[in-house]
């Protein structure tokens, strides 16, 4: 139902024209007292520190608040709900308040418990709801309303309900793609709505098939979960996990469109501060990194690295020589190892142990020199023959001096070294002979894979490797708490001197004193620390390993290693983790081939299943075609249903009779004015690159950077090859073809190259 079909239309148009207006000027006052108060909290410089904490949270407050505005401009408003009793509420991003008439709300923000009928009430359950009306604006004008009635008795109704706002929808889907996601914020369909909306807590996993919605459903469950559980969820932040940056910079404008600034997307790659994963592995050498297998590899190799000498280590002393034979080694290895820690705070008791062995020897040398030459006294009764000279004084000092020498210390290092994961790692994959200890469990030919350079570049597989690491080697922080300490101890010491001044000061209100003490309270002062980070949880999760996150999302969930599931499960020990993806798209090589597979050990069944069914990328002429790739998968697998026809059929013609050139010259003619995505195996990309077009609206990719990604029109490049190129080949074809919202055409290599005989009507 279209405002061009329906004349009467124009008035409504103009009466939500002076409705929407209205809320604009909300908007615009609303920034400005954003700004002025932003400028005011700028301007207060000075004061105690209290005072300079409060400033900054305003200022960070009113910036994000600013932003915020900014972000919701477009669409601000996009929905009308009249209700059976003659109340009528606006649907929009963000909530509007009316100050002056007793707060009542000019918009409700679509998260808002009251907003929900808007996506979920249908003619058979209306809740109340008589007519469901979809508001589309340009900037700020309306062009148009399509209107749902879901009262049963009302005269007016009488089209297919079957998805909520058909009409709004199917315009949404109609839409010509730019390279950036869409939010889907107005045209939310019910059973997306109910995933968006699923209690917080707990590990949910969303099933869907391609283009059923699962990314936009988890980005907009990442907005809901914020505005609902703020308090609980601002300050830890939430991670947004994808598969590659490609996709990341495709969604990165929905969760700002939404009015949400503080989540952090990232890939599993790029969740190790201080390391950029730069390099590329091969498939297989990814699928070894990723087995399970990996930890244990990974605990050999750092216990490989406590080492005990052959028979003993000479260790040159103030002129003497002292030795570490192997018996005290292995006694200081196992006290060591006996304590479970980490394998750099153990160091320190490896090294304690052997320090006393040397302090042994060197003072037992040092009392034999003493008295050589010196004729012997005679015991006299009741006198101790045990005696040292050496009182304990003299063994601190010669420890000190132990401790402190070179020599000593890389005798020490060379048995137990302090150890960084990228330092253990680059070393492990640069020695067979590490690799072959550590990696029992892994073939010749699979350890021969993971043998590299030292200086090679690190790799997206290797990051949960190094992740593993630093939970195995741990940080030895001791020194480091001991001056934290002392300096806490001191500037507490300097601030009471300061209360009992301004104590004996009767001048001094007691406010004063308070402020003082409130430096002094440590508790207070974290506190205060956290609720400043609160606006930038995000950015300092990003530069914190150990940040644990407030509720993970990963997106393309099917894609990951076990090692990954491992590092992201230490990232969220609540394990409160929205999951999304299709098992049917499993393309990595350590991929999962089943959801309990990936989270049975770290959840055992504790996790709730959601599935998406509904397709609204790809129409059922392309859906068809796909379904024949997926059943070479497995045929008992199904394609989500198809909400459009485009009434184009796919074309499949031979690379040979093609100029592939003048096929994707006219691809982005068709497109008209959307995006074309040539999809080809890695080994074509620079082939191909020469021979296309210079377009931005055009990308040329293998299928696993177009993973998450849609295009108007697609042509697939040498399908015969991409179901060649992996063990996984059929469900990389599968994805191909389902990344197309309009047109599709295949371009194989051999002329006489089928996708299944039963498909050629289709394909003709
Ligand atoms: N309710 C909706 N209203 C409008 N558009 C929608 C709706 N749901 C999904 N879409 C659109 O459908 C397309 C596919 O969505 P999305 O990319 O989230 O699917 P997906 O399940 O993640 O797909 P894939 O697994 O193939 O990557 C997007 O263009 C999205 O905006």
């Amino acid at each position: 139902m279209s405002a061009e079909r329906e004349p009467e239309n124009r008035t409504e148009i103009a009466a939500e024209q002076d409705y929407v207006s209205m809320l604009y000027r909300k908007l615009d006052a609303e920034r400005e007292g954003a700004q002025r108060r932003l400028t005011d909290a700028l301007g207060r410089t000075g004061g105690t520190p209290q005072a300079r904490t409060e400033r900054d949270v305003s200022a960070s407050m009113y910036s994000e608040r600013l932003a915020q505005i900014t972000a919701v401009e477009q669409g601000l408003c996009f929905g009308r709900l009249d209700f059976l009793d003659g109340e009528a509420h606006y649907v929009g991003r963000i909530g509007l308040f009316d100050e002056e008439g007793g707060y009542e709300p000019l918009l409700l923000d679509w998260r808002a418990p009251a907003a929900r009928p808007f996506y979920l009430a249908t003619a058979a359950s209306p809740e109340g709801v008589r007519r469901r009306r979809h508001i589309r604006t340009l900037s700020r004008t309306v062009v148009g309303v399509d209107d749902e009635v879901l009262d049963l008795h009302a005269a007016d109704q009488g089209h297919d309900l079957g998805l909520a706002g058909e009409a709004a929808l199917l315009a949404a889907l109609e839409r010509r793609r730019t390279g950036e996601m869409s939010d889907i914020v107005a045209t939310i369909q019910a059973e997306q709505d109910r995933i968006i909306r699923d209690e917080l807590g707990g590990v949910l996993v969303v099933q869907g098939g391609p283009g059923t919605g699962k990314t936009a459903v988890a980005l907009h469950r990442a907005a809901y979960l914020l505005y609902t559980y703020r308090e609980r969820l601002a300050g830890r932040g939430v991670l947004v996990v994808g598969p590659n940056t490609t996709f990341l910079r495709y969604i990165a404008q929905v969760l700002p469109s939404l009015g949400e600034t503080g989540v952090l997307l990232s890939t599993v790659g790029q969740l190790f501060p201080g390391v950029r994963a730069t390099g590329q592995d091969s498939r297989e050498t990814a699928e070894i990194k990723g087995r399970a297998v990996m930890a244990d590899v990974l605990t050999q190799a750092v216990r490989d690295r406590q080492e005990v000498p052959e028979t003993a280590l000479e260790v040159e002393f103030d002129d003497t020589v002292l030795t570490l034979d192997r018996v005290s080694c292995e006694r200081a290895r196992a006290k060591a190892r006996a304590t479970r820690r980490p394998h750099n705070p153990a160091r320190r008791v490896f090294v304690e142990e052997l320090l006393e062995v040397l302090v042994d020897q060197a003072t037992e040398g040092f009392e034999v020199g003493l008295f050589e030459g010196v004729p012997e006294i005679p015991v006299e009764e009741g006198e101790r023959t045990d005696a040292t000279v050496l009182d304990a004084g003299d063994h601190a000092e010669i420890r000190a001096e132990l401790a402190a020498s070179e020599t000593v210390r890389a005798a020490l290092d060379s048995l137990w070294p302090t150890l960084t994961p990228q330092r253990l790692l680059r070393e492990l994959f640069a020695s067979r002979e590490r690799l072959d200890s550590a990696a029992a469990a892994l073939t010749e030919a699979e350890r021969d894979r993971l043998v590299r350079p030292p200086k090679s570049s690190w790799t997206p597989a290797d990051v949960p490797l190094l992740d593993e690491l630093a939970e195995l080697l741990g940080v030895d922080d001791t020194d480091r708490q001991a001056r934290r300490a002392r300096r806490e101890r001191e500037e507490r010491a300097y601030a009471e001197g300061v209360l009992d001044i301004l104590e004996q000061d009767e001048e001094i209100a007691d406010e004063e004193i308070l402020r003082v003490a409130d430096i002094l309270d440590a508790e207070l002062f974290a506190e205060r620390q956290q609720r400043r980070g609160e606006l930038t949880a995000a950015e300092r999760a990003a530069r914190d390993r150990t940040w644990t996150f407030g509720h993970v999302i990963v997106d393309e969930a099917q894609e990951l290693s076990p090692m990954d599931w491992r590092l992201l499960m230490r990232r969220c020990p609540s394990r409160s983790m929205t999951l999304v993806g299709d098992v049917a798209q499993t393309g990595a090589p350590a991929g999962a081939s089943a959801w309990q597979d990936v989270l049975g050990p770290h959840v055992g069944d504790r996790w709730r299943l959601r599935e998406l069914t509904v397709n609204y990328r790809t129409p059922v002429e392309i859906m068809s075609l796909a379904a024949a790739a997926l059943a070479r998968v497995d045929p008992g697998l199904r394609v989500p249903l198809s909400v459009r026809e485009s009434g184009v059929s796919p074309w499949q013609r031979p690379i040979s009779e093609v100029g592939l050139r003048s096929v994707v010259d006219g691809e982005l003619a068709a497109a008209d004015g959307g995006t074309v995505g040539v999809l080809c195996p890695p080994e074509w990309i620079e082939r191909l690159r020469a021979d296309l077009p210079d377009d931005e609206r055009l990308s040329l990719s293998t299928v696993d950077d177009a993973k998450g990604l849609e295009f108007d029109g697609v042509v697939v490049v040498a399908p015969e090859e991409i179901v060649a190129g992996s063990p996984r080949g059929w469900n990389d074809l599968y994805v191909a073809l389902t990344r197309a919202t309009r047109r599709l055409g295949i371009v194989p290599v051999r002329e006489e190259w089928e996708l299944s005989a039963g498909e050629r009507e289709i394909v003709g």
